[in-house]
């Protein structure tokens, strides 16, 4: 079994969609760049000439008479403009088409995310998960910003230049156009070599900051408990300063990039001046001529600048991009199929279930279960005997190595994701509480509820005394254990559907709550009104505010428990041992039959 979203094989499909989306913004963006490129060498080069033309013509009455001064100030003055507005489009244009391709494939990658489901991301940290969504794909920019533009308005502005040259000089072209080539060759694998490991190592600095800090804010309960918080913090800033070491050397690097840029730029400059010295062309002496193809050779420093910079952070972005890889290409967990038929009755068979979890020993060996329409069903045993990886099958979290689940007869694979969302309800150990209303923090269990039936069920589990607008979670009131099961039970009763996992719905409640909670519960999978936890239920208990969401036939119950209360009123009860099933019958059945039960129970 493949598991966990990490993958040797790259395919990077995405980008190429990605790219085709918004290539009309990224084209706009490189034709923008090449402008305010050509703008700059073309103003450099005709200042150049313009000024040594002029100081020339100034040398006698009648030249001076003859130049023609209007037509190159215009020049200069139209590609001053055309300089700053390109410019200033290029920034827009190529930031826009980033943020616009990164928004695309920050959805992509929430859209891949979400089938992944318990299989691909169980051993992914979040950490690890919101830097793959943040921070992997935000390195990419560099893709498109730092990278392809760049390169894209080196290679055409070179061209575009040495042809220029050629026009007055060959022999001249060459030379630059040699030094130009020689620098494309030479800066970004040079570069790329120097800056691989530090690029690299500033993504996974980056990522084990990240996922250390967020271990570090999620634990400091336990890590002040435990007197630990000093070492764990030490620890973090050893992370701190690896990360900003490689940023440091990236730094250099750039520094090194430019100090050498400028050091190829200087020694063209200086050979095209030694050689336009001689004449440009035919034009001897080369008059203002020189002047230009000088200024013309020192406008490729903005060709020249960006390459090394560039380069020395490819190995980073191509990095992040396999990570993205990875996560965008991931097959799902589990495959589900777009339409499916609908659960009616609510009848589960299970038929001959081995499963182990991927590289572990076998957790389920040959369970066989029948849970009739309307039946309850206890899964008792031991901890780590497999009865919460037995619900999670049911659910279809995972799938089974070997063996089949029936669901009203058909396989467990016929159904549609959202038909088994809607059938089965699941009570688990932990119960997430939102940072949001008590009332949104219901409706997730059913959107239709009205206020009225809100507060019935709150009313029944016993916290009728909080008021729906009272806002929970992380930025709200903290609710005590006993409370954060009670409003994992309230979804449950909120929600219509024909079978109801529970996973120790109680644990953690004294003995008099959970008993009161699971008559709730039966009376609720009997489609009775059921009894209320708090006085004010009681009356509440009278409205039909629950009345839509009562079945007639009854709901189908499996409940995983520790603890034997209510095992009376269960129609069924399992013994899990070491993930085989030991036995099975009614309550008194088990006292009578099955000693380690009847031991239990007495207990
Ligand atoms: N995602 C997982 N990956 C690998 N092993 C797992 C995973 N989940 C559970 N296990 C292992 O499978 C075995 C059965 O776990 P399971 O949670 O089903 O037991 P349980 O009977 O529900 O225990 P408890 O009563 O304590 O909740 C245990 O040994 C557990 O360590």
């Amino acid at each position: 079994m493949n598991t966990g979203i990490t993958s040797n094989t790259r395919s990077c499909d995405w980008l190429w969609p990605l790219l085709k989306h918004h290539s009309l913004m990224m084209l706009l963006g490189l034709l923008l760049s090449l402008i305010a490129l050509l703008s700059g060498m073309g103003l450099l080069s005709l200042s150049g000439w313009f000024l040594s033309a002029t100081a020339l013509a100034g040398l006698t009455v009648t030249t001076a008479q003859a130049f023609n001064y209007f037509t190159p100030a215009g020049g200069v003055r139209g590609l001053s403009i055309a300089r700053t507005a390109s410019r200033y489009g290029e920034r827009l244009v190529t930031h826009e088409a980033t943020f616009r391709a990164l928004t695309t494939l920050r959805s992509l990658a929430w859209r891949a995310l979400l089938p992944l489901g318990e299989q691909r991301l169980g051993g992914e940290r979040r950490g690890e998960l919101l830097n793959r969504l943040v921070a992997d794909i935000d390195t990419l920019d560099h893709l498109y910003l730092r990278l392809a533009v760049p390169l894209c308005s080196f290679v055409l502005g070179s061209l575009l230049l040495v042809g220029f040259v050629a026009w007055f000089d060959p022999a001249k072209a060459l030379l630059l156009g040699g030094g130009l080539l020689l620098s494309a060759l030479c800066l970004p694998a040079l570069f790329y070599v120097l800056g691989r490991r530090a690029s690299r190592g500033q993504v996974q600095g980056k990522r084990d900051y990240r996922i250390a800090l967020l271990e570090y804010l999620s634990a400091q309960g336990e890590l002040t408990l435990f007197g630990a918080r000093e070492g764990y913090r030490a620890a973090l800033d050893e992370r701190e300063r690896t990360w900003q070491r490689t940023q440091a050397w990236l730094a250099s690097l750039n520094g090194i990039g430019l100090g050498l840029t400028i050091f190829i730029h200087g020694t063209l400059v200086l050979l095209i001046l030694l050689l336009v010295s001689g004449g440009v062309g035919s034009n001897q002496p080369p008059g203002a001529l020189a002047a230009l193809l000088l200024f013309a050779a020192l406008s490729t420093m903005e060709l020249l600048s960006p390459l090394s910079t560039a380069f020395a952070q490819l190995a980073g972005t191509l990095e992040a991009a396999n990570r993205v890889d990875d996560l965008l290409t991931a097959p799902p967990g589990v495959q589900f199929v777009s339409q499916g038929p609908t659960v009616t009755e609510g009848r589960i068979e299970l038929k001959g279930i081995d499963f182990a979890y991927p590289g572990g020993a076998p957790v389920l060996k040959g369970v066989a279960l029948e849970l009739a329409p309307g039946s309850s069903t206890a899964l008792i045993g031991k901890t780590g005997c497999g009865k919460s990886t037995l619900l999670s099958l049911l659910t279809r979290c995972w799938e089974p190595v070997r063996g089949e689940i029936l669901l009203d007869g058909r396989p467990l694979t016929a159904y549609s994701e959202a038909e088994l969302r809607r059938a089965i309800t699941v009570v688990s150990q932990r119960v997430h509480v939102f940072s949001a209303s008590l009332r949104d923090n219901l409706l997730l269990a059913n959107e239709a509820a009205t206020d009225a039936e809100l507060t019935a069920v709150l009313a029944k589990v016993g916290l009728g005394h909080l008021a729906l607008d009272c806002w929970l979670g992380d930025g709200g009131r903290p609710l005590s254990g006993g409370e954060t099961r009670r409003l994992g039970i309230a979804r449950a009763l909120l929600r219509d559907s024909p079978i109801l996992l529970l996973d120790e719905p109680t644990e953690g409640l004294d003995r008099h709550t959970e008993a009161q909670m699971l008559r709730l519960l039966l009376a609720h999978c009997r489609g009775e009104a059921g009894e209320s936890a708090g006085a004010e239920g009681a009356a509440v208990g009278e409205t039909k505010a629950l009345a839509k969401g009562e079945r007639k036939q009854g709901r189908t119950l499996l409940m995983i428990s520790h603890r034997l209360t209510a095992m009376a009123q269960m129609d069924q009860i399992c013994v899990l041992e070491q993930g085989q099933i030991v036995a099975r019958g009614d309550h008194a059945q088990l006292l009578a039959d099955f000693a380690p039960y009847a031991r239990q129970y007495r207990r």
